[in-house]
């Protein structure tokens, strides 16, 4: 319990922190507009019972229209100001929906691995802080609205407690109940949300499939489209379930509450009509009481709807403040150095690796040397770990034991990023960017990013520079027909779509503007191309990495028999190493593959022809 007041403090604190560092006078006025609006009923109030009571005893006409002069700008007032409070609302609200989101994002970026991004509740707690952020502003304006709540009721509670302190303890009363199931209701109302959070981007997922290209033609070939549909309306209806149980919780509660507050409020009219008959209250009275009830409850109700919506936007916000708050995935070690520029080699030492502890071994003490200016080529069946090794050498994970060593520097004690900085690579699932030909390329190297001339040269180098020249705005030309710019949206001819091996020249062109990196990773570069492309591709590619320290996988074998080094990697370890020629001579698994591949490529004999 009190841990939770401590977490809602704090993501109220950055709330307010965070609206103050983006918009500190719009936030002034907005206090001046709601403290304006919470005096003007009371001021109303007021006035116009000095003016019944006025009319009714023995003011004069001067002393009368300076009451209504009085009540006319209260009334202009009040008619003014929420437009004004709405208008800076908004102002605050943009601000920090920029602030929030601009500091999610960094913060998501931030993380130095993969493994955030591969767990369901951190997934869910980032759907949380995405919705959080749209409710930094909430927090900030329902504050204010407390505020302005508060100085409402406190104005009219003195007004009814000139009157009657005992009616004044009874309108107090009936809001506590109010205020505690409204609390309740909120807590319940955040939880559920996160225990929907799966559901919901299950939901996501599905409507996703069936909305985007990239699924379109399985889901027509396959006819997959009632099968989805059907998924989606599952997750559908038990998210709405989730929410119509919530729904008939908080009717029947405010339900009850209403008929509290209709209680106190009838109750409390019956005694001042009879208290006035009595002569007691004056008519004044009676009309301040009657507003002052109404008011008051009003005012309670506002503030205790108020305290429960900032409630749930405060427990939203909460993941935020975790995400933007969460420890590094990776330890990375204050003061940890860029690594230096590699001279002798990258080891791996006895690695281990599992994804989780609940995950089988997938590398079982790999030991291996890639040594520098060598191209090393990394073999071995489906599932063996191939890509894995890729993932750690970039150190999106840490070996669960061992060590992989830059020039003898542990990656855990260099900076991850700076270790980035000297890899280049193109990935097996490599991406294709809905951006220009030019920013496809140009998102390879942030520095030269805008040099036309450097990114055609890598294209060059990946054989794809004069297909991209020949597009119909040459290098600005969309690779996608989703989106389109401005000025191309009334010409569908300018977005295009790629083929797979065009991709993947693409993205090798992507690798080669990080040109100098002192290490290459080719995860399987060439698999969708064509067999002429192929060996252009693999050409080029030898021209590149010659005396650069490279990293190829492959399952075409005939592509990595010119390697300096080839790996085989088999049951989680190092099961074969050395030139083609030296594993063709052990005769082992390598020479096994590399056969029973090559004997795809032999023409068949005339007799296999003829053959039945
Ligand atoms: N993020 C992950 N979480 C859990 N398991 C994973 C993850 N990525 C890969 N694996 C598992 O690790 C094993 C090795 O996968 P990896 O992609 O490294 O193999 P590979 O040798 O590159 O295979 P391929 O030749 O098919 O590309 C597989 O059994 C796979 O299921």
């Amino acid at each position: 319990m009190a841990a939770d007041g401590v977490r809602l403090t704090a993501s109220a604190r950055e709330a307010a922190a965070t609206g103050w560092s983006g918009a500190a006078v719009p936030m002034i006025g907005y206090a001046a507009a709601l403290l304006g609006t919470a005096a003007a009923p009371v001021a109303v109030a007021w006035l116009t019972k000095l003016v019944i009571d006025g009319l009714t005893g023995t003011a004069s006409l001067a002393e009368l229209l300076g009451l209504a002069a009085g009540l006319a700008g209260t009334g202009v007032a009040t008619a003014i100001l929420p437009h004004c409070s709405r208008y800076l609302g908004s102002q605050i609200s943009r601000a920090m929906a920029a602030t929030t989101t601009d500091r999610l994002f960094a913060a998501t970026a931030r993380f130095p691995g993969l493994r955030p991004f591969e767990e369901p509740r951190f997934l869910d707690r980032l759907r949380l802080a995405q919705e959080g952020t749209s409710r930094a502003d909430g927090i900030v304006t329902e504050g204010f609205g407390l505020v302005r709540s508060a100085v409402t009721a406190i104005g009219f509670v003195g007004s009814v407690l000139v009157i009657s302190p005992v009616m004044t303890l009874i309108v107090l009363c009936a809001a506590v109940p109010a205020l505690v199931a409204q609390l309740k209701l909120s807590r319940r109302r955040t939880a559920m949300m996160g225990e929907i959070g799966p559901a919901e981007r299950r939901q996501l997922f599905y409507s996703t499939l069936l909305s985007t290209i990239e699924a379109a033609k399985e889901i027509r070939l396959f006819n997959l489209g009632g099968f989805l549909r059907g998924r989606l309306m599952a997750e559908l209806s038990t998210t709405h379930e989730a929410k119509r149980r919530m729904d008939r919780k908080e009717l029947s509660a405010e339900g009850a509450l209403a008929l509290l507050s209709a209680v106190v409020a009838g109750g409390g009219l019956v005694w001042a009509i009879a208290a006035a008959r009595a002569g007691t209250l004056t008519v004044g009275d009676v009309s301040m009481f009657t507003v002052a009830v109404v008011a008051v409850q009003g005012a309670l109700d506002t503030l205790v709807n108020g305290i429960a919506i900032t409630d749930h936007h405060l427990r939203l916000f909460g993941h935020y403040v975790a995400v933007i708050r969460a420890e590094p995935d990776l330890a990375v070690p204050a003061g940890a150095a860029p690594p230096p520029p590699l001279r002798r080699g990258i080891e791996l030492r006895d690695v281990w690796f599992r994804y989780s502890d609940d995950h089988p071994w997938i590398l079982r003490g790999v030991d291996l040397v890639i040594p520098y200016g060598a191209a090393v080529a990394l073999v071995g069946l489906n599932g063996a770990g191939k890509s894995t090794l890729v993932k750690l050498l970039c150190r999106f994970y840490d070996p669960s034991r061992g060590a992989i060593l830059w020039d003898g520097t542990d990656l855990r004690d260099v900076r991850p990023e700076a270790l980035r900085e000297r890899i280049s690579g193109v990935f097996q699932d490599h991406m294709a960017y809905d951006f220009s030909a030019r920013d496809n390329i140009g998102v390879g190297d942030a520095r030269v990013h805008d040099d036309l001339g450097r990114i055609r040269a890598a294209a060059r180098k990946a054989g794809v520079d004069e297909l991209l020249a020949a597009l119909p705005r040459g290098y600005d030309t969309l690779l996608t027909r989703t989106y389109s710019s401005e000025e191309d949206r009334e010409d569908s001819s300018t977005g295009v779509v790629l083929s797979g091996g065009q991709w993947q020249r693409t993205a090798l062109a992507r690798a080669f503007l990080r040109d100098g990196r002192d290490l290459m990773i080719l995860d399987e570069p060439s698999s969708g191309l064509d067999p002429e492309a192929e060996a252009d591709v693999h050409a080029r590619m030898r021209r590149h990495r010659a005396g650069r320290t490279s990293l190829l996988i492959s399952h075409r074998l005939n592509t990595v028999r010119d390697a300096d080094l080839i790996v085989v990697l088999e049951d989680g370890v190092v099961a074969e190493r050395g030139g083609h020629d030296d594993l063709m001579a052990v005769d082992g698994t390598y020479a096994r593959l590399f056969r029973l591949q090559a004997r795809g490529y032999h023409e068949m004999a005339p007799r296999d022809v003829r053959a039945p």
